[in-house]
């Protein structure tokens, strides 16, 4: 592919402005050029962010790994639009089966409740397996308008597998951790839980509507792009911020596994998805993520350097196994975890 400077065209210039009035995370913008070549200062704003607020921008316009993840994210915009377009009925003969596997298709209401109004979700999922579109595993069924697209879900996932690589070696310098201590706890080649997620939230029709309920992400680095306001992370101060969705940006998040294997000292920020504020919430709001997640054999547990016998407390439901001393496997923690999603 020749090499490009020019910037991505985006579908976020087409869709009204996120409203100014409305308070924005304070969260940083960091280089993804900057961070590919090791940049101690791209570095050290990865940690600040990892210890704070658990989030950040990542700019991609600056190198060709970010401009073709960029260009993906488009392209997997327009399949989520088709793909959505289905029957209810269609859509669930492929449905996820609860407590068993995460992958396949969500309808709307079936997450768990965690808000105080539990109110029932309000957005659909494709969840697609890594493993699935890079043959690491058979594949379980997906509808033909994905399985056609298999060569762009299997080029996204390295690329932004990649991108969670790249935080993850810039926490390995800041935090004095061996290098690939982190990375070989997610390998790509080996059968994990990544998986791109595709999500609607059909225009609002009801403002106390909830979109997805507060959540952590439970694996180790989310890559998130989305084009409308909506998703919200809790503030220093315990208040509900918006994370303003940035021209050429991925926004990224640490999830429960970083909080495990550093033992606390990282955060996986709680965070929710709300409907898109003023002229936005005309429209079907969308959002393509990637979940870096320790592949199945990782020990969920503190490294050597942060393991003093005792183990943070993260996603209190499984704890108490935890403090008799089990140590679950990433496999056999996210079989768990993917329980709470509902049916
Ligand atoms: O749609 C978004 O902006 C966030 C989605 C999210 O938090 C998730 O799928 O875990
Ligand atoms: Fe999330």
């Amino acid at each position: 592919m020749p090499h490009s400077t020019s910037p991505v065209s985006s579908s976020l210039s087409s869709l009204p402005p996120f409203p100014t009035t409305l308070p924005h995370a304070p969260i940083a913008r960091i280089s993804s050029a900057a961070l590919l070549s090791a940049s101690p200062a791209a570095s050290a704003a990865v940690l600040a962010a990892a210890q704070t607020y658990g989030f950040f921008y990542l700019d991609l316009r600056d190198s060709d790994v970010g401009r073709t993840l960029l260009s993906e994210s488009e392209q997997l915009l327009s399949l989520a639009k088709r793909s959505f377009d289905a029957s209810l009925e269609e859509k669930n003969a492929f449905h996820l089966h609860k407590g068993v596997s995460l992958f396949g298709y969500k309808a709307a209401g079936t997450v768990k409740q965690t808000d105080l109004t539990q109110r029932p979700d309000s957005t659909e999922f494709w969840n697609v397996g890594k493993d699935h579109m890079l043959d690491v595993v058979p594949s379980r069924p997906y509808p033909d308008v994905i399985t056609r697209e298999k060569p762009l879900f299997a080029d996204f996932m390295r690329g932004a597998h990649g991108m969670g690589m790249v935080v993850c070696a810039a926490l390995e310098r800041e935090m004095g951790l061996g290098q690939g201590e982190l990375e070989g706890l997610n390998r790509f080649d080996m059968p994990s839980g990544d998986h791109v997620r595709l999500t609607r939230k059909k225009a609002v029709q009801d403002e106390g509507a909830v979109g997805l309920p507060s959540h952590t992400d439970f694996g180790s680095v989310t890559v998130l792009f989305n084009w409308l306001g909506g998703l919200q992370i809790e503030g220093r101060t315990g208040g509900w911020e918006w994370v303003v969705p940035v021209e050429g940006h991925a926004v990224v998040n640490l999830g429960d596994a970083m909080v495990t294997f550093t033992n606390g000292r990282l955060k996986s920020a709680k965070h929710r998805v709300v409907p898109a504020p003023g002229e936005q919430g005309r429209h079907d709001r969308y959002s393509v993520v990637y979940f870096v997640r320790p592949h199945n054999d990782a020990l969920m547990k503190p490294l050597p350097k942060f393991d003093d016998g005792t183990q943070v407390k993260v996603a209190g439901k499984f704890q108490k196994q935890v403090d008799e001393g089990k140590v679950y496997s990433a496999g056999e923690w996210m079989v768990r975890r993917a329980a709470q999603l509902g049916n």
